[in-house]
């Protein structure tokens, strides 16, 4: 009896959660996000050298301590700077891929990592073309 109490006290106890597993508690090698899709590779060697000589033109780096991207863009007024980031949003919306970014005043930090493949992939290389055409627009 008294579990049937303590079963009807604890909301959700019994009802399943269908969110996809957080990537610290998934399986190593599992890159299905936990939800079953398939995950995008990690950029390769050669590819990496490939990209990178594209991007760092532009101002892009990679981390030392992490698997990502990063760029520290100027703008001239706050006003440039936050219409960048609403248009990146709506990029990032759109392809369901977002940045890790900081924002003072007219400036913007942007890093960018696969959250679900745990470094680099195409989808930040995508990102990282479109910011910069945003940023060369402002
Ligand atoms: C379920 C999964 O977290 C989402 O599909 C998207 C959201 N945006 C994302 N953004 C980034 N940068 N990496 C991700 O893995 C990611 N996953």
């Amino acid at each position: 009896m008294m579990s049937l109490l303590l079963l009807r006290l604890t909301p959700g106890l019994l009802r399943p959660t269908h969110r996809t597993t957080p990537s610290c508690f998934r399986a190593a090698g599992d890159r299905t996000g936990g939800a079953g899709k398939t995950q995008p590779e990690r950029l390769s060697p050669e590819e990496r050298q490939q990209v990178l000589q594209e991007l760092k033109g532009s101002g892009w780096t990679e981390l030392k301590d992490r698997d990502a991207l990063h760029r520290e863009l100027t703008f001239n007024t706050f006003n440039q700077a936050f219409g960048f980031m609403c248009r990146v949003a709506l990029q990032a919306e759109r392809i369901n891929h977002h940045p890790e970014w900081f924002n003072v005043y007219n400036k913007v930090q942007i890093t960018l990592c696969t959250h679900d493949s745990g470094g680099v992939t195409q989808k930040d290389v995508r990102l990282a073309r479109f910011i910069n055409k945003a940023a060369q627009s402002l």
